[in-house]
């Protein structure tokens, strides 16, 4: 469904230094596959999604989706700020994708109102964003990229900016989601946790410059629950990334492998 080629990318900083975010990271993503990436901060994980979804051009590369997709956007975004336009009604935000491809307000509306019901927030389709908590706003942002109905979405750390609570809650929708709609996924996560969890595979990234130092196939069949976390198959997982992750960062003294922290920059959950 998507590919990635020996992607290079250099940034120039305003004093004019050269700066090498990404060297040669190559990546295939199959059609319905949730593959989560993680890895240190500013190792390029960002970058990486940017340019995967064309929002930034490589400077050396390609990047390539399946030929011959119908889809106006192919690629969807969800970011860590949700991306929720406060001057739209919530239903607006919900369509924004569809209307940007074209699709006429009635059907829009349509798809729109059916996914606020399955992210719970019929009732607000009226309102504005700023009457939504985070949870809420995070559950808008899911529900117009599903909306959107591009087969490919991309999101960077789109539970990062929720309470832990939330969060896990927010897991367990995103999960459910997917499973019902098999969109293929490519989700940056500070989380081991959360890609364990979520990802049929995890890529391991390096430091800066970025490069895809492992990659570990994940294991647990599906339907998932959270439920797994709590599993010892879960924790050798679990420790597998951390010391992949370890292993990507020379240097970097070891981190606890007990699972009370299974964030990789080194956070509590
Ligand atoms: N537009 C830009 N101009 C200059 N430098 C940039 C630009 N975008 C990213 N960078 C630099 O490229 C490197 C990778 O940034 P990126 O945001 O992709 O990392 P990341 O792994 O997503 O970080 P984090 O986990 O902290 O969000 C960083 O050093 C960053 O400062």
């Amino acid at each position: 469904m998507l590919a990635a080629e020996d992607i290079d990318c250099y940034f120039v900083s305003p004093e004019g230094e050269v700066l090498q975010a990404l060297d040669q990271v190559s990546l295939a993503v199959e059609d319905g596959e949730f593959v989560c990436v993680v890895g240190p901060s500013g190792c390029g994980k960002s970058t990486l999604l940017r340019v995967l979804g064309g929002l930034d051009a490589p400077s050396g590369g390609s990047v390539r989706l399946r030929p011959g997709l119908s889809v106006v956007p192919p690629v969807a975004f969800v970011f860590q700020d949700f991306g929720v336009l406060p001057w739209l009604t919530v239903r607006a935000n919900a369509a924004f994708g569809l209307r940007m491809a074209g699709v006429g307000r009635r059907l829009s509306d349509r798809v729109a109102d059916r996914w606020l019901g399955r992210v719970g927030l019929s009732e607000f389709a009226d309102a504005y964003p700023g009457r939504l908590s985070g949870g809420m706003r995070q559950r808008l942002a899911l529900a117009r990229a599903f909306a959107s109905g591009s087969p490919v979405l991309l999101m960077d750390e789109p539970l990062g900016a929720l309470d832990p609570q939330t969060r896990v809650q927010m897991q367990e929708h995103l999960l459910e989601l997917w499973q019902q709609e098999h969109k293929t996924v490519v989700m940056v996560t500070h989380s081991i946790d959360e890609a364990l969890l979520l990802g049929d595979r995890v890529l391991v990234m390096s430091d800066r410059p970025g490069t895809v130092t492992d990659t570990i196939t994940v294991p647990f069949p599906r339907p998932r629950t959270a439920g797994i976390q709590d599993t010892p198959a879960f924790a050798r997982l679990r420790v597998r990334v951390r010391q992949a992750l370890r292993g990507s960062r020379p240097g970097i003294p070891a981190q606890r492998t007990d699972g009370a922290d299974a964030r990789t920059d080194g956070g509590t959950e």
